[in-house]
């Protein structure tokens, strides 16, 4: 059985290696999830919730363009204009019909003859080739394609942000007479940013070139430019990159990561923003982690407790082994010298008195050299069982050796002692053995009461001595000193 310190050194070595264990993988396992959580949401759900942003916005960008390029091949526009633009009611109406039936913001034509502005509401005012609100104007005239899209303050509806498309109108010689087309509040796309927001706890949001948030849901107001706000203002440069390839960035933000997925859209020239905070993903991960550590510091309790309880158990088993008898179940002499010593030292602070009883079967070999071993060993473990039944509860019974007993009596004065000897001796006596041609055994005594000062030595001497007496004095009987 391994010493105190050993056993401490074995049982931390288990706990370190269950601890190691559980570490490792729980470990290992939360890593695996973590990048499982995060490769999720920067592979899959930020590019996805872009794309479809992005599809839904091309959506919306692609109607209002069909409808421009509707109206600039419209002959009843064409034939207005080059008509010398007449009746400025009839395309008042004509304006007004193009907004109500197809749900836009707006809807406008300039003329290149006169620089008039018609717009659903009337006819505006002349536009200048000095007014910076006209510019796109100037723009679109000169430019190769047929139309433009334009993020622009609408002057007609208090400058509200409205994306405008431009379109080119040609007369039947193809020579350019003018410019019209539809405007959209940016209010829907506002309102499609706040649904997918709620639906995919994400940020989303439009950032113009130089980085002004320009339409948000509800996650980024409040917030100027992407270059001045914490975190994100350390990746601001690579998200303004020009590519409408999407970008991938994350940046750490009060502790936490933030995963964000960008994209320039050149239709607008304006960057999309989906942001998430990968901290809430990973929270389930996290939990896991923990409840893995939980489970694995009870698992460790469990293990050293099963381990400390098996080695005590293992250990009183061995001690129990190594002080009995293993023939007569008795303690033996080594432990009954264990017990002597303890009573003693007991005695010196407390004095009482303390008696011993030697027993020595009485010719034994003959009973092994007639009946056999065996037989012998029966008749032993028989001697045993009625001493063992016949002492005092708290008295000390050994097997001293051989065919030798003996028994320590906790204060037990002399006569007493004398008594118990006698009782045994006609027990064993008296007992049929069972043996054959009805051969008795015997036993025969010898009692000693401890004297004051008596070394442990000398008491048994004078116990032998009086066993001794016993034998000479014809077998069978009980011996006391006094
Ligand atoms: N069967 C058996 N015999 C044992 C055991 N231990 C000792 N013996 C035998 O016990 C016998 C003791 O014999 P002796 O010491 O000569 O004494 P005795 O025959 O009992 O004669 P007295 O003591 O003089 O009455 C020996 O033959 C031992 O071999 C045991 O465990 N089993």
């Amino acid at each position: 059985m391994p010493s105190f310190p050993k056993r401490l050194r074995l049982l931390s070595l288990v706990a370190v290696l269950l601890i190691v264990g559980f570490l490792t993988t729980s470990i290992a396992s939360y890593l695996v999830s973590r990048d499982a959580v995060r490769g999720g949401i920067v592979g899959t759900a930020l590019p996805l919730t872009g794309d479809s942003i992005y599809s839904e916005i091309q959506k919306d960008i692609l109607r209002p363009v069909f409808i421009s390029s509707q109206m600039a091949h419209d002959t009843f526009v064409r034939d207005w204009l080059l008509n010398g633009e007449k009746d400025p009611e009839q395309l008042t109406r004509y304006l007004n019909e193009v907004k109500t039936k197809n749900g836009t913001f707006t809807s406008f034509l300039v003329s290149e003859k006169t620089r008039y502005y018609y717009h659903n509401s009337g006819m505006l005012r002349a536009i200048e080739p000095n007014d910076a609100r006209d510019a796109w104007y100037f723009r679109v005239r000169e430019m190769n394609k047929a139309f433009e899209t334009n993020v622009d303050p609408d002057w007609a509806n208090r400058a509200k942000v409205t994306i405008f498309i431009n379109y080119q109108i040609f007369d039947y010689q193809n020579r350019f007479i003018g410019t019209t087309g539809v405007g959209l509040t940016l209010d829907t796309m506002s309102q499609l940013l706040k649904t997918y927001e709620t639906r995919f706890q994400r940020n989303i949001y439009f950032v113009n070139e130089s980085g002004q948030v320009v339409l948000t849901g509800n996650s980024a107001q409040g917030r100027n430019s992407i270059l001045l706000h914490d975190g994100i203002r350390d990746v601001a440069a690579k998200i303004l990159n020009h590519q409408s390839k999407p970008t991938q960035l994350s940046y750490p933000l009060n502790g936490q990561v933030m995963q964000v997925n960008s994209r320039f859209i050149p239709e607008l020239g304006w960057y999309l923003i989906v942001e998430q905070n990968e901290t809430a993903d990973l929270r389930p991960v996290q939990r896991m982690f923990q409840l893995n550590l939980l489970i694995s510091a009870l698992i460790t309790l469990l293990v050293l407790c099963i381990a400390i309880y098996s080695i005590n158990r293992n250990q009183r088993r061995l001690e129990a082994l190594a002080n009995t008898d293993s023939l007569t179940r008795l303690l033996n002499r080594q432990a009954f010298e264990v017990v002597l010593n303890q009573k003693m030292t007991e005695l010196a602070r407390r004095p009482c008195s303390l008696a011993g009883i030697l027993i020595d079967i009485d010719y034994f070999k003959v009973i092994n050299d007639e009946f056999g071993h065996l037989t012998g060993d029966a008749v032993l473990r028989k001697v045993a069982d009625i001493l063992r039944h016949t002492v005092r509860t708290g008295d000390t019974l050994a097997r001293w050796g051989g065919e030798e007993f003996i028994i320590l009596l906790d204060d037990c004065p002399r006569a007493m002692a004398l008594e118990l000897a006698e009782h045994l001796r006609l027990a064993v006596a008296n007992y049929d053995f069972a043996l054959p041609r009805a051969t008795s055994v015997t036993m025969s005594l010898g009692v000693v009461e401890l004297q004051a000062d008596e070394t442990e030595d000398e008491f048994f001497q004078r116990a032998d001595y009086l066993l001794y007496a016993a034998k000479t004095a014809g077998r069978n009987c009980v011996m006391a000193d006094g």
